[in-house]
C-alpha cells in the first residue's frame, strides 16, 4: 500500500544547512526543510506497506548516492559560510537534493531552491555547468601543458599606469561586447578584432574581452583571435570565474588577466585565486559592488586593482554614484596608501561622467556599451573623454 502527502508550506528563506539528521519522521523533515531555506517544497511519502518492505530506506543507500548527498551536503555549506560574508549568490546545484536523500520520503524541491533567485545567480549556475563539462574535456593536467605554449603575459597595471601618467585621465580598458542581459544586443556588425585594434588605434590602454558566450554572445575564441591578430594593448579575460581550473584556461587563451567577482567568490576562494593568478602571471581585477563587498577584498593581502561595478548584477540598476561613495572617507584612504588602481566599471557615457569618477578617485575606467556602439569603436574614444587620448 503506498500513501501520498503533498503539503505547501510557506517559510523564511535563509540559506542554511545544519548537519542532517539522523532519524527520520514527518516533524523532523519539515524542521529540517525549514532551516535549510526552502520556502514551499512538497512531500512524497511513500508509506511502509503492509509486508513491513519500504520503498527506500537510508541504510539501503548505495555508495553513489551516498557520494550524491555528500557531495550535495558540502554545496550547502559553502553556501552557508558564503551567506556568512553577505554573499547573496548561491552556489547549489540546480538539481536540488538527490532523489532519496531523506529515507523513507522522497522529496522533490519545486521552488526557489533549484530556481536561480536572480540573473546573477543563473548565470553562475549555468557557469557551474558549464566549466564541468570543459572541465571533462581538459582537464587540469593538459591545460597545464598548454600553459607551455601560451603567449607570455604583459603588463595590464603597468598599461593603466602608464596610459594614466601619460594623459592625465583615467587609463581606459575598453571592452569588446557584443551583447548583454540588460541592453540586448549592442552592435549588429560584430567583428572583434576590428573592434580591438580601433580600440587600440583610439587609445585604449588594455582591453576587455568578453567569452560568456550565452549571456553575452562572447567567447574565448574571440579572445584567442584578438591576441593572435598582434594587438598589443593587455587583455582581459571577462568571465564569470567559479573554479580555478578557468584561471588556466584563460590563460592559455592568451588573457593577461581576469576578473574575480566579489558578489559570487567567497573570500578563501579569492585568496586561493589570487595565489594562482599570481603564479601564472595573470592579474587579477577584483569586482565589488557594495562597501561590504570592499571591505572583504581589502582585508585580503596582494590585492593590486579593484573595480566598482557601478551596475547592480542581481538588478541591472545603474548608478555611477556608487564609485563616489565607496571612496569616501576611510576606504580612500587605505586605497591611496596601498596604491592599489580603482577601475570605475560600467555606466560611462560622457566626458563628465569620465571626470566624475576621477574626482572620486578612480585611475583607470572600464567602458563598454557607450564606445562599442559607434561605428568607429575608436573614434568613439575621443567622444568618451572629449579629446583625443591616442596622442
Ligand atoms: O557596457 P558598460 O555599461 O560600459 O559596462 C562595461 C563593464 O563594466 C560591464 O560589462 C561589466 C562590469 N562587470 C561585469 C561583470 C560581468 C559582465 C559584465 C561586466
Amino acid at each position: 500500500m503506498e500513501g501520498l502527502a503533498s503539503l505547501k508550506v510557506p517559510f523564511q528563506a535563509t540559506p542554511f544547512l545544519s548537519s542532517r539528521p539522523k532519524t527520520w519522521d514527518l516533524p523532523t523533515q519539515l524542521n529540517f526543510y525549514k532551516r535549510n531555506s526552502f520556502s514551499t517544497f512538497s512531500v512524497r511519502a511513500q508509506v511502509e506497506s503492509t509486508d513491513g518492505s519500504s520503498a527506500v530506506s537510508s541504510s539501503g543507500e548505495t555508495v553513489t548516492e551516498t557520494l550524491k548527498i555528500k557531495e550535495w551536503e558540502v554545496g550547502m555549506l559553502q553556501n552557508e559560510v558564503a551567506s556568512s560574508q553577505g554573499i547573496r549568490i548561491r552556489r547549489r546545484p540546480p538539481s536540488g537534493p538527490p532523489l532519496h536523500y531523506v529515507g523513507p520520503f522522497e522529496f522533490r524541491l519545486q521552488n526557489e531552491g533549484n530556481t536561480p533567485r536572480n540573473i546573477l545567480e543563473e548565470i553562475v549556475w549555468n557557469k557551474d555547468k558549464e566549466v564541468s563539462h570543459l572541465k571533462e574535456r581538459k582537464p587540469l593536467i593538459s591545460l597545464k601543458k598548454a600553459l607551455e605554449n601560451a603567449p607570455p603575459a604583459r603588463n595590464f597595471i603597468g598599461a593603466l599606469r602608464a596610459a594614466n601618467e601619460r594623459t592625465g585621465l583615467p587609463g581606459l580598458i575598453a571592452e569588446v561586447k557584443k551583447a548583454s542581459p540588460s541592453r540586448g544586443i549592442l552592435r549588429e556588425n560584430f567583428d572583434p578584432v576590428e573592434i580591438a585594434q580601433s580600440y587600440e588605434k583610439g587609445g585604449a590602454a588594455c582591453l576587455s574581452v568578453l567569452t560568456d558566450e550565452k549571456y553575452f554572445k562572447g567567447s574565448f575564441e574571440n579572445l584567442e583571435a584578438i591576441r593572435k591578430a598582434g594587438v598589443k594593448c593587455p587583455l582581459l579575460c571577462k568571465e564569470f570565474i567559479v573554479d580555478a581550473w578557468q584561471l588556466y584556461y584563460a590563460r592559455t587563451k592568451g588573457a593577461d588577466a581576469v576578473l574575480l567577482i566579489a558578489a559570487v567568490l567567497p573570500d578563501l576562494d579569492i585568496k586561493y585565486m589570487i595565489k594562482i593568478c599570481k603564479l601564472l602571471g595573470l592579474t587579477a581585477l577584483v569586482e565589488v559592488h557594495d562597501e561590504r563587498e570592499f571591505d572583504r577584498v581589502l582585508a585580503i593581502e596582494g590585492i593590486e586593482l579593484i573595480g566598482i561595478n557601478n551596475r547592480n548584477l542581481e538588478t541591472f540598476e545603474l548608478d555611477i554614484s556608487i564609485t563616489k561613495k565607496l571612496l569616501e572617507g576611510e576606504r580612500g584612504k587605505i586605497i591611496r596608501e596601498r596604491d592599489i588602481i580603482m577601475v570605475g566599471e560600467s555606466g560611462l557615457f560622457t566626458p563628465e561622467d569620465i571626470a566624475y569618477v576621477q574626482e572620486a578617485g578612480v585611475r583607470a575606467v572600464l567602458v563598454g556599451e557607450s564606445i562599442v556602439k559607434q561605428s568607429d569603436p575608436g573614434k568613439g574614444i575621443s567622444s568618451l573623454f572629449g579629446k583625443d587620448i591616442s596622442i
